[in-house]
């Protein structure tokens, strides 16, 4: 039998890193090595012998653990937001000068949102209208969300690729917020409410039809069976990759 792969948890006592924690001490062929919350030594990782680190912290420091990571060898799973293409830039950037290792960037390991961005890149060049809206807990620190961003900006590369032009949207008017924000040209609109985990809804309009593309996660455990996914493939996928779409065989 292979040796299992050993893990390290950056943001370990989250809501994310805590779940991530019990799943790779359950998980056959993954071995937790390391564990760290705010505050903690980076150095620990590498040090602890870990091949790949899981990071879900916070925006501000999570370009900054990778690049740190990957100068040290070590893999990089990312769920934390807040990413920009100039992020992701300077991340390809150090990569350049580690061979052999691998970073995943991704917005949602929820198998359902992944499958939800696609369909919704899929419908995008058949509507005239799309708006996203996404809906989370009232903890979440960022907004939009970073699935948001990512349906956005997939609906917005498909529909340029179709030759669409503004969705209309006759506002001359409006209060700051209305109409939420713009990604790329498309509407993104963030709802907080107790009660909620993490949801989002695509809406596609034409005239006299809507199309609706709902995604639910009820509970941190519909993220699980993606990070693990990661962790596995990561290790042999050296390069930055971004979205769970390239291990699911579902295209970029
Ligand atoms: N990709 C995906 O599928 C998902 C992504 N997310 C994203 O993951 C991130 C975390 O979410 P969530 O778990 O809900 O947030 P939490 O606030 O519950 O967890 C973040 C944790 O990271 C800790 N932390 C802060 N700085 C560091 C650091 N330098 N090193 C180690 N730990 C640190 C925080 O500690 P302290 O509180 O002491 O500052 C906290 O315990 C968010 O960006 C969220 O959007 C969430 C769910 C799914
Ligand atoms: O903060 C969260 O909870 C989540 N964050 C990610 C995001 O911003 O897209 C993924 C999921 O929506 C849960």
């Amino acid at each position: 039998m292979s040796e299992p792969i050993r893990v390290a948890v950056l943001g370990a006592a989250g809501r994310m890193g805590s779940t991530v924690v019990r799943t790779v001490q359950e998980t056959e062929g993954l071995e937790l090595v390391a564990q760290l919350e705010a505050g903690g030594d980076l150095a620990a990782v590498a040090a602890a012998g870990a091949q790949v680190a899981v990071d879900f912290t916070v925006p501000a420091v999570t370009e900054q653990n990778v690049r740190t990571l990957v100068g040290a060898g070590v893999h990089c799973v990312v769920g934390t937001t807040g990413w920009t293409e100039e992020s992701l830039g300077r991340v390809r950037d150090c990569l350049v000068d580690a061979p052999g290792v691998g970073v995943a960037v991704v917005p949602n390991f929820a198998l359902g949102a992944v499958l939800a961005m696609a369909f919704a890149r899929q419908a995008a060049r058949w509507f005239e209208s799309a708006e996203v809206v996404e809906l989370h807990h009232p903890d979440k620190v960022d907004a939009p969300s970073g699935t948001a961003r990512h349906t956005a900006e997939g609906i917005a590369r498909a529909r340029a690729a179709a030759g669409l032009g503004p969705a209309p949207d006759a506002t001359a008017q409006a209060l700051d917020g209305a109409r939420g924000a713009d990604v790329d040209g498309v509407r993104v609109h963030a709802v907080r409410l107790r009660g909620l985990v993490a949801h989002e809804e695509v809406l596609f309009g034409n005239v006299g039809e809507q199309l609706t593309i709902r995604h639910d996660s009820f509970d941190r455990a519909s993220f699980m069976p993606g990070v693990v996914l990661a962790v596995r493939r990561v290790v042999d996928r050296p390069g930055l990759t971004v979205g769970l779409e390239p291990f699911l065989d579902l295209g970029a």
